[in-house]
């Protein structure tokens, strides 16, 4: 799914309006009925008691007395708000004079009529038509809101809240439990620092001119399955290990050999055809037991990693987990940089060394896949402002090294060579545990190891990854949830995406 920016998705409106030959007011209405069909399934008019649905001046306002009407008709209580403004928009006035008299108008100028707490109140303030911070009436309205401990539900965007960039810190925004949006998705529900004012995210499809979001230019992707259509056939009949590569891993040290063994687990549930994993002396009996599929390549030294093996035989590398710093480890990753032919998977303290020896970088082969989490990234470049900030260093970042770097997270956000943003849709909190990540480095060079583009095998991993760790919860809960679980669902995941040839 394209992630469109504000203006983007206006002139989304404007096409739909144009080719469908509809007016912007019944556009208005299929989506304002779309929420409304939504709130109903979810709250019976006696669960929802008396909802206050706070309208402003623009389109989103619209969206709201709309929703206030549907509501009435059926059968649920309802008062409107209304922002004192000195314009509102053309639909806004058609759908306040549609307005039933029966239903309740409170003017906000006087501030935020009392509201009980738990009282369901949908926030229609302002949508994407928001221009400049709230201040003034409106501020204060938000800020009142916001105190009332109300069940909030957003229409379009919590109110104050910017689709495409941060607004400035201590402006009031609207704080939804829900946030009920149309068709496509906006960046700021994708990022942390937005999760107190978005709440849970839920998209309606509004029927958006199909042609136009095709044709349209999107700087940022949210990945879904369909997105991964045909990227990883059926595996045909005569296929033969050979077929699937070689991949090598490096990782692990004393202390740290399982973060070794569930990357290697992970590679082998991930496809690769042959995997050999280079691990110190302590963890050969260690490897050869939890994963007898794999080979070990010992390391003279006996509690960290020494000596690059001869390379010829691989065709990925993964090199991180569970590393450890030490200076002949270190020597091992700039020799591998020098003399790797194989695409490059790089995580952890791999990463870590870069950190620490900027000047390394220019070496890393073009094509590579770098997988840090935020502190990881901060290392190899600078400390944020914001989430915002991150994903311009992000795309800078992948720009100036010619590389694909997966910012793991809740939303893991790839970056790609020429400045694409990919952000995944599956996984949950019970990944947030020691070894999901070295998991993810196992699924990505396996998939690297079968051939796919660093593309694919970037966006196809992280997609996999998450859904394994979904499929996982749904058996162990989140707080069960161990990164060895997630390697248990990698087959089930994978086998959801791989695309079968019908007749
Ligand atoms: N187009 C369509 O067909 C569809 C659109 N849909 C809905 O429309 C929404 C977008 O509507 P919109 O463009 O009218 O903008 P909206 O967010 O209501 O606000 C604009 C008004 O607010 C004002 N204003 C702005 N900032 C302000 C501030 N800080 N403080 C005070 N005032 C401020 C601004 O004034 P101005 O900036 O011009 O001074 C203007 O008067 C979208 O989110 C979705 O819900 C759906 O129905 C689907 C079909
Ligand atoms: N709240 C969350 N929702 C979805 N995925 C998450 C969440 N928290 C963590 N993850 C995923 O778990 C993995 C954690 O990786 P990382 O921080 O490197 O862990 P470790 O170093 O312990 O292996 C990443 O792939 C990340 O996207
Ligand atoms: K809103």
């Amino acid at each position: 799914m394209k992630i469109l920016t504000a203006d983007q998705t206006h002139q989304a409106d404007q096409a739909t309006i144009r080719e469908e030959k509809i007016t912007s007011e019944v556009l208005m209405e299929r989506a304002a009925t779309a929420f409304t069909d939504w709130l109903t399934a979810r709250q019976s008019p006696a669960e929802a008691g008396e909802i206050m649905v706070l309208c402003g001046p623009g389109n989103n306002g619209g969206d709201g007395l709309v929703a206030a009407r549907r509501l009435h008709e059926r059968g649920y209580r309802v008062q409107v708000g209304l922002l004192p403004a000195s314009k509102h928009s053309d639909d806004f006035t058609i759908n306040r004079q549609r307005l039933p008299a029966a239903v309740p108008v409170t003017d906000l100028a006087a501030g935020l009529p009392s509201i009980q707490p738990n009282a369901l109140v949908l926030d229609a303030l302002f949508g994407t038509g928001l221009s400049r911070p709230l201040d003034g009436a409106a501020a204060a309205i938000v800020q009142q809101l916001n105190a009332a401990q109300a069940r909030v539900i957003a229409i379009d965007i919590p109110s104050g809240l910017l689709a495409d960039a941060p607004q400035p810190a201590d402006s009031a925004v609207v704080r939804a439990r829900h946030t009920v949006s149309f068709e496509l998705p906006k960046l700021a529900f994708l990022l942390p620092q937005n999760a107190e004012y978005v709440g849970h995210w839920h998209l309606l499809p509004i029927g958006l001119s199909r042609e136009f979001i095709e044709e349209t230019d999107a700087a940022m992707h949210f990945v879904d399955a369909t997105m991964l259509a045909g990227w990883l056939p059926e595996r045909p009949k005569f296929a033969h290990k050979g077929t699937y590569g070689h991949a090598l891993l490096l990782a692990g040290s004393h202390g740290k050999i399982g973060a070794a063994v569930l990357a290697t687990k992970a590679c082998l549930h991930s496809g690769a055809g042959l995997l050999t994993v280079r691990v110190p002396g302590i963890g050969y009996d260690i490897l050869q037991i939890s994963a007898p599929e794999a080979m070990t390549l010992t390391d003279p030294a006996t509690d960290f990693i020494t000596e690059l093996p001869d390379l010829k035989p691989y065709s990925a590398i993964g090199i991180g987990p569970g590393l450890g710093k030490e200076k002949s480890t270190k020597d091992v990753l700039v020799k591998l940089l020098r003399e790797a032919q194989a695409p490059l998977v790089i995580d952890a303290d791999a990463l870590n060394l870069l950190g620490e020896n900027r000047e390394l970088l220019a070496q890393l082969p073009a094509d590579s896949i770098l997988t840090p989490h935020p502190k990881e990234f901060e290392r190899l470049t600078q400390p944020a402002r914001d989430d915002y900030h991150r994903l311009e260093l992000l795309r800078t970042f992948c720009q100036q090294y010619r590389c694909y770097t997966v910012l793991k997270g809740a939303y893991t956000c790839l970056g790609a060579p020429e400045g694409t943003l990919y952000f995944n849709s599956t996984g949950n909190a019970g990944m947030a545990t020691g070894g999901s990540g070295d998991v993810l480095t196992g699924v990505i060079t396996a998939l690297r190891a079968q051939h796919l583009s660093p593309l694919h095998a970037a966006v196809l991993g992280v997609y996999a990854h998450g859904r394994a760790g979904d499929l996982a919860a749904q058996e162990t809960g989140e707080a069960g949830l161990l990164a060895g679980d997630i390697v248990r669902f990698l087959g089930p995941a994978f086998r959801e995406v791989t695309t079968r040839t019908e007749f």
